[in-house]
């Protein structure tokens, strides 16, 4: 591992007006395709801040219109109506040579890594130091220390074609921050690979961000990316970033219909429809799900809530896990007793933890 990073850490703002802590910035962006006659408004309306340091995660279902969002922020496309800018610079209005510089601030890693097969790892590394037109001592100095830094400095001479998926995402992430780019976009990054391996390069990510001062958007569907490397996330859907806040917050109450439809589906927390049948054949009291967050004592909460509305509660499906670090989970219980109404004692029960701001919900079906 590098003992210097100073050599490798992010620059400041390469810009003269782009003070502030707000890196990317988006204004009212629409993006739309003329396909075969019709049109298809890929991302409509959205106004989004990425602040400089933080990770940012844009998740939602396929064809929510993350991808087009990330080609904006690198000008890969232009908006039919908004304005993108990035490091105070509003890609919108510059030039071809001058949007050709500005994309050379912004690093990106794919998920099909995209690296040169005709080349070695280091020369996979060092393509955009020779583009740049940075001298062959320099080149090697700095590829070497990427390739420390992401941990495949023994690999440099090697095709990619003999590396495991995982390395050959590590050469994409440090083939993307050699021109030392303020701003990494991952599309995917993970979505090809193995669980294993997409904990290393998550792991890896983290680094980025926290040792290089990277920003990073990180667009996904997985949610082990969004829990594990994220501070803040950012839902999508039909082109619309509809929430957008702290990751945990986000997975633990989600606001919106979309988010909470995206976060239970891809979290698994509540029973889905065919656990829930399964559940009922062995369990016919009242089945409610409470959410855990890393509130303290919410156990005992919820023990004396039950306790004292009367009813017996049997944990009979859920878990308990983390999100950044911090407690997050569900827990389905299954009520009984609570004589002689057994329906007014469960909305006993429901108010009581309602009134102490748990959140629970009654399962149907
Ligand atoms: N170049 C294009 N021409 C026409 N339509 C496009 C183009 N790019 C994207 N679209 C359409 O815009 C919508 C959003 O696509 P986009 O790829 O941004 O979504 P996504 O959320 O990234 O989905 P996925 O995860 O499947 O890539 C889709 O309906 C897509 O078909």
């Amino acid at each position: 591992m590098s003992g210097d990073l100073t050599g490798l850490r992010a620059p400041g703002l390469p810009t003269g007006d782009g003070g502030g802590d707000v890196l990317v910035e988006l204004d009212g962006v629409t993006k739309r395709f003329e396909r075969g006659g019709t049109t298809v408004t890929a991302v409509d309306e959205v106004s989004l801040r990425v602040a400089r340091g933080e990770v940012l995660a844009v998740i939602g279902y396929s064809g929510a219109g993350k991808s087009t969002l990330v080609r904006l922020i690198n000008a890969l496309e232009l908006p039919t109506s908004g304005s993108v800018r990035v490091a105070g610079q509003d890609l919108t209005r510059l030039g071809e040579k001058e949007l050709r510089a500005a994309r050379a601030g912004i690093g990106m890693i794919f998920q099909q890594f995209n690296l040169l097969s005709s080349r070695t790892v280091a020369g996979n590394v060092a393509y955009p130091l020779k583009v740049a037109g940075v001298g062959r001592e320099e080149r090697d100095r700095r590829t070497a220390e990427l390739l420390d830094f992401v941990g495949l400095l023994d690999r440099a001479h090697a095709h990619p074609e003999q590396l495991s998926g995982g390395q050959k995402q590590r050469v994409g992430i440090a083939r993307a921050l050699a021109t030392n780019p303020p701003l990494l976009l991952a599309d995917e990054a993970t979505s090809a690979l193995d669980p294993e391996t997409t904990e290393e390069v998550l792991t890896l990510l983290r680094r980025v961000n926290t040792e290089l001062g990277v920003t990073i958007v990180l667009i996904t569907h997985e949610m082990e990316a969004v829990r594990r490397v994220a501070d803040r996330v950012a839902v999508m859907e039909r082109g619309r970033v509809v929430e957008v806040g702290d990751v945990y917050d986000v997975f633990t109450a989600p606001t919106t219909v979309p988010a909470q439809r995206f976060v239970r589906s891809a979290t698994h927390d509540r029973p889905s429809p065919e656990a829930l049948a399964r559940l009922r054949e062995h369990h016919p009291g009242h089945l409610v799900t409470v959410r855990i967050t890393d509130r303290p004592r919410l156990q005992q909460l919820v023990d004396g809530a039950f306790r004292d509305a009367g009813v017996t509660a049997e944990l009979v499906y859920g878990g308990v896990g983390e999100v950044r670090e911090r407690r997050a989970g569900s827990l389905t219980y299954e009520l009984t007793g609570g004589q002689p109404d057994p329906a007014a004692a469960v909305q006993r029960a429901l108010a009581g933890l309602r009134a102490h701001g748990v959140v629970v919900e009654e399962e149907e079906g």
